[in-house]
């Protein structure tokens, strides 16, 4: 029976900032959060430096690589700016994602096949410093190969069309959402890529995504900072692992019944 790969959990803390920025001053601090993250089973950290620094800041970048002891997801644009901060900091991986000013939040995947010319050699740079590089796509054949084409050893599975589908009860479209991530997920994989998934996720797409076995980490920030203001930011977290984990064993034990 194959166990599956291990699914690691990677906290995103933007939204920690966000709340700081309502105010100005330094409270709530996302370092400190993602210190507490890291203590309650969060396998890394993601933070997105957006161009117009919404939330997190340039300093947050800096002091996050220097407090955590996990690795630094830094999602960014593909901008020189980006790529010159990204090359003085070294995070562990860096996420190119698409940005839109006026949008409310990540809207959507990368355009890797009108971007083609363009990623190649920007990533190839983050590379050569020892970045892993991932591409926040589409789940679609089209962008898993043009993630191949550009040479990025990584892709990261928008999910937020599928989550949107399940929060609004659209029941077909949702069905047909999670197949394409089913099916990008199995691309991605059968390409060499290393597949991730993060966008809108809460404890039951969570725990259903979960049962992908392509799959190895998801990032999940916006509910789980809203739940904390709940239950806390470490049982937040440690409920989150709890569904990753029921979600994982769906297809361990779907494998077994297979072998029996
Ligand atoms: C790329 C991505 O999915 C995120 O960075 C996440 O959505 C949090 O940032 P925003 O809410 O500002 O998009
Ligand atoms: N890349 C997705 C991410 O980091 C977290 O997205 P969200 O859970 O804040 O929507």
């Amino acid at each position: 029976m194959s166990a599956g790969k291990a699914l690691r959990l990677g906290v995103n803390i933007d939204h920690v900032a966000t709340l700081r920025n309502a105010r100005g001053g330094a409270r709530p601090d996302p370092v400190r959060a993602a210190l507490l993250a890291i203590e309650a089973g969060a396998d890394g950290i993601t933070a997105h430096l957006r161009e117009d620094r919404r939330h997190i800041q340039d300093g947050d970048m800096i002091r996050l690589k220097a407090a955590i002891n996990k690795p630094l997801n830094f999602e960014m644009a593909a901008t020189e700016q980006m790529l010159d901060i990204a090359l003085k900091i070294k995070p562990h991986a860096a996420c190119l994602v698409p940005e839109r000013r006026t949008e409310r939040t990540t809207e959507g995947g990368l355009d890797v096949l009108g971007g083609l010319a363009t990623l190649k050699p920007f990533v190839a740079e983050l590379g050569r410093a020892g970045i892993r590089v991932s591409l926040f796509i589409e789940p679609s054949f089209e962008a898993i190969d043009a993630a191949v084409d550009i040479g990025a050893p990584v892709v990261e599975l928008h999910t937020g069309a599928w989550c949107h589908a399940v929060e609004e009860g659209e029941r077909e479209k949702a069905a047909r959402e999670f197949e394409r991530l089913r099916l990008a997920a199995q691309r991605a994989a059968r390409a060499g890529l290393e597949c991730h998934a993060g966008h809108g996720l809460d404890f039951e797409t969570a725990r259903i995504l979960s049962a992908l076995p392509e799959i190895v980490e998801l990032n999940i920030g916006h509910f789980l900072i809203g739940e904390a203001v709940f239950i806390g930011l470490p049982e937040a977290i440690r409920q989150m692992r709890k569904a990753m984990d029921a979600g994982r064993a769906t297809y361990v034990e779907s494998q077994s019944l297979r072998l029996n």
